[in-house]
């Protein structure tokens, strides 16, 4: 009986993707870190460690951390959705679980938990989301680089007790949160292919010595870290992938709703192995173009033009990548994706 009620589940998901429409969403409410902030850790930054007050977003900035546009201001150029990004560079899920020190705000970088979902919940009350609905919007999460990261679980730095399960359920509860505010359409942005960025890559294997975001690497065994940096995120994305359709379909844990999850490991892999399809030639997929010292200071780019490579800097894809990433996510909501499976009531 179980059995058959998970398959019509399936079938249900199924044809429930496929009714959508390329930009069926008039809004687009995303929760992350670099790889999504658009201007929000640099209004903390300027702002005592504040958030903009309720009902009003930071200003967007069209050079984040892609060195352009994020992926999701390029959704929201294509699709014309009104884009609410609370997305905090630095950020880890929950600063209860890995906590990492950003000395500039003399603070933690805010968290989703401690501080992106709180933001949401109070914007919710204000007429910024007088239009917003449960049929018209989607709720994107992209979060576990800095959890996963040196500075978190990858250095044991995590909070004692904490472990990658903790991380995820931390996902979890951010659903929970979204979807207690009326959220019913989210979309989950795996884990990137870290082993494949300059950050985590062994320097024998064309990998960044000591960078902004790893002071000492070279005082460690690269080849180790490297295959921990794969196992970390290749376990997480197998958690999510058996995770969302068992608390969704079988605990019932959040009614009515619709999840996506959006393959970015396999996507950024395949612009790796097949750059060609993607990049401006010549390409680029194991250099960066975005070349700082150990404090981030004294950048230089290139060489080249920034649409060949993969990636802008040790850690973060291009925003050529980002643009990519626009277009599937696009489809990925549409039922059109490769990259994409959805499941839901
Ligand atoms: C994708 C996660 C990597 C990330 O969040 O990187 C950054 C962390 C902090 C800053 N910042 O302080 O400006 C920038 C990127």
């Amino acid at each position: 009986m179980r059995l058959i009620l998970l398959i019509s589940n399936f079938a249900l998901a199924l044809n429930a993707a496929s009714l959508h429409h390329k930009s069926d969403f008039k809004y687009l409410v995303t929760f992350g870190d670099s790889y999504t902030d658009n201007g929000r850790l640099s209004y903390y930054g300027g702002h005592n460690d504040q958030p903009p007050p309720p009902g009003v977003m930071q200003p967007e900035t069209n050079v984040t951390a892609s060195g352009g546009l994020t992926w999701a201001q390029y959704v929201k150029s294509s699709t014309g959705a009104t884009l609410y990004d609370y997305a905090i560079s630095g950020a880890t899920c929950d600063n209860n679980n890995v906590a990492r020190w950003a000395s500039f705000l003399n603070a933690n970088f805010p968290s989703i938990i401690t501080d992106e979902i709180p933001s949401f919940k109070k914007d919710r009350k204000t007429a910024l989301y007088r239009g917003v609905n449960a049929a018209n919007t989607v709720y994107a999460l992209w979060i576990g680089t800095n959890d996963l990261s040196f500075t978190g679980i990858l250095s044991d730095s995590q909070v004692a007790g904490t472990t990658i399960s903790t991380y995820i359920d931390c996902i979890w509860a951010t659903f929970d949160a979204i979807y207690a505010e009326g959220g019913r359409r989210f979309v989950l942005l795996n884990l990137n292919a870290l082993q494949l960025v300059g950050l985590y890559r062994p320097q024998s294997d064309g990998g960044a010595g000591d960078n902004q975001f790893w002071q000492n690497k070279t005082l460690y065994n690269q080849t180790e870290y490297a295959q921990k940096i794969l196992e970390y995120t290749t376990s997480s994305n197998t958690i999510i992938d058996y995770g969302v359709p068992f608390y969704l379909l079988v605990k019932n844990r959040w009614p009515g709703a619709k999840i996506s999850v959006f393959d970015i490991h396999t996507l950024l892999t395949d612009i790796y192995n097949n750059p060609k399809n993607y990049l401006e030639s010549p390409h680029n997929v194991k250099g960066f173009y975005h070349h700082c010292d150990v404090n981030g200071a004294n950048c230089k780019d290139g060489p080249g033009s920034l649409d060949s490579y993969l990636w802008y800097d040790e850690l973060h894809p291009s925003n050529k990548t980002d643009s990519i990433i626009a277009q599937e996510f696009i489809k990925v909501v549409a039922g059109d994706s490769k990259f994409g499976t959805s499941w839901g009531h």
